[in-house]
């Protein structure tokens, strides 16, 4: 009977709810101990119902107690007559009676994810299954959106031998998402090598996920820390190969600093807040500003700045620059696109779409308004400082992460925008000045109002980080800041005008 507490659909929660169905770990590695932690570690609620418990620790399992599933049953009603659940977890099962429970329960709740880590065996060699409970874990399959299988557990749920090489792993993955519609994540942790690569598996494709292998003992609870990341995450990402690649950074970073816990003298456990340096942190675009503040101050003692400002910019070097500007502006766009493509969000898509979008626009006008009616030919090479820049920024966007390339683009909207203000400050009456049209464009409400978009977007990818990825967030953002002062800096406005990127390239700054 649904409790009157049950919480209305149209409040809007400051954090997705997701349960996990799992059994105890009193050392806090695996199990439900495990799946509060990833749920906490990603913003998430955690709630848990215990399916069975375990007296375990880091060398192996001593004894299992299965409570009567009546009471399973009443644990798992508890929750969802009471709670809306945006997301299960399920693990381990115990027994054929209770796999069925949590089937029978999925079925009258369906939940909008679920997740189903079908844990058979633990890495110390114990069984977390009985063995007539496999078919039942092969029914709840049915009932599962994502199930993430180890090699020997896939082989199981096909009724095979397990897989010996990562191929043969990859085509029995295919087969099962092909057989049950469901999307498989594919775990090589059991794999030998100096690799630990994940696959994401669904009826027609395979996208692979490439991880180094760390050495080290802290990997007791990994299938279960990942599969609970995945869970958090896909209620706020567009598609599981994005929560699973973002869970599977965040549980690599996990593994490497697990030793550091000193949890056991056995296979301990990961660090699931290793990135807690950074909870609390100064939102980014504090800390970034500051770390940049030599830089924006020799911005305005720049000579093409204090030219443009004054109106002494020679025309021809003011439209050497433009034609930089426009050559920048259609790689800049490309990267927009990528960071579209990696947004956690529709709003955040929507955003970084607008303004890939926009820059093609301003290409276009900047060529048809200024550059095509200069009347000289401006269809030369980037420069070498142009080229630069756009390297750095595309070399983010395929390397780096979601977070790391927001801050590598951030510094286009934000030190831009401050800079400009500055410039529209000190150029007086834009009516009598030379570049008053170009000027008053600095002061468009519209693009102080994207820059200030651009800054939430990362301080909000910045939060969801640990502190290796804040890191190299800071050093995009300072190596992009420092290549915006390069850019306006590559046209010398005190020397003789350069004839357009010819001459630039004449003067050996041009790109090869
Ligand atoms: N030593 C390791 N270094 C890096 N990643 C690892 C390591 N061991 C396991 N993983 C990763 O941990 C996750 C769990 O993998 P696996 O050990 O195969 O599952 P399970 O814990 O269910 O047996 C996978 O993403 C796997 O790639
Ligand atoms: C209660 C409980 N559930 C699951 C496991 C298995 O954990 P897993 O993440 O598969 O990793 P290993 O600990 O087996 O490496 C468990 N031990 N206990």
């Amino acid at each position: 009977m649904p409790g009157p507490t049950a919480s209305p659909a149209r409040v809007r929660p400051a954090r997705v709810r997701v349960l996990s169905v799992a059994g105890t770990d009193p050392t806090g590695g695996a199990g439900i101990h495990a799946d509060l932690k990833s749920f906490a570690a990603h913003g998430a609620y955690g709630m848990a119902v215990v399916t069975a418990l375990v007296a375990q620790n880091t060398h192996g399992v001593r004894a299992v107690h299965v409570p009567d599933v009546a009471f399973l049953r009443a644990q798992l009603d508890a929750v969802s007559d009471d709670v809306t659940v945006d997301a299960v977890k399920i693990g381990m099962l115990g027994t054929r009676a209770v796999a069925d429970e949590v089937a029978a329960w999925l079925a009258r709740t369906r939940p909008p994810v679920v997740v189903l880590d079908p844990v058979m065996v633990a890495t110390s060699g114990d069984r977390l299954l009985d063995r007539d409970a496999e078919e039942a874990v092969r029914r709840l399959v049915a009932h599962a959106d994502l199930v993430t299988p180890n090699l020997p557990e896939l082989g199981v749920l096909l009724g095979e031998p397990a897989a010996r090489t990562w191929r043969a792993a990859v085509d029995q993955a295919r087969r099962l998402a092909r057989a049950s519609a469901v999307t498989v994540l594919l775990k090589g942790g059991h794999l030998d090598g100096d690799a630990s690569p994940d696959a994401v598996v669904d009826a027609t494709t395979v996208v692979e996920l490439d991880a180094v292998r760390v050495a080290t003992t802290a990997t007791h609870g990994t299938g279960c820390s990942l599969s609970a990341a995945v869970a958090a995450l896909r209620p706020r990402r567009p598609d599981w190969v994005t929560a699973v690649r973002e869970a599977k950074a965040w549980l690599t970073g996990a593994i490497a600093a697990g030793e550091a816990l000193a949890v056991g003298s056995g296979r301990g456990p990961v660090d699931h807040l290793h990135h807690a340096a950074t909870l609390g942190a100064p939102p980014f675009g504090d800390e970034a500003w500051d770390a940049v503040a030599d830089v924006r101050a020799a911005c305005d003692d720049l000579p093409f700045v204090r030219a443009l400002a004054d109106g002494t910019l020679r025309t021809d070097a003011f439209e050497a620059y433009l034609h930089q500007d426009a050559l920048y502006l259609a790689a800049y766009s490309r990267v927009l696109a990528r960071a579209s493509e990696l947004a956690p969000d529709g709003a955040a898509q929507a955003f970084w779409a607008r303004g890939a979008s926009r820059c093609l626009d301003v290409e276009a006008e900047l060529h048809r308004d200024r550059l095509d009616r200069a009347g000289r030919a401006w269809g030369g090479p980037a420069s070498a400082v142009t080229t630069g820049y756009t390297d750095h920024l595309l070399a983010v966007g395929a390397r780096g992460s979601y977070a790391e390339l927001t801050a590598a683009v951030l510094p286009c909207y934000w030190l831009y925008a401050d800079i400009g203000a500055r410039v529209l400050a000190r150029a007086g009456d834009l009516g009598a000045h030379p570049y008053g049209d170009w000027i008053g464009t600095y002061g468009d409400p519209g693009f102080a109002a994207a820059a200030d978009e651009a800054r939430r977007l990362t301080d909000e990818a910045a939060r969801e980080v640990g502190a290796a990825t804040r890191a190299r967030m800071l050093a995009a953002f300072v190596r992009s800041c420092e290549h915006e002062v390069a850019f306006f800096d590559q046209v010398d406005a005190a020397a003789p005008a350069p004839r357009g990127p010819a001459a630039l390239a004449a003067a050996g700054r041009a790109a090869p």
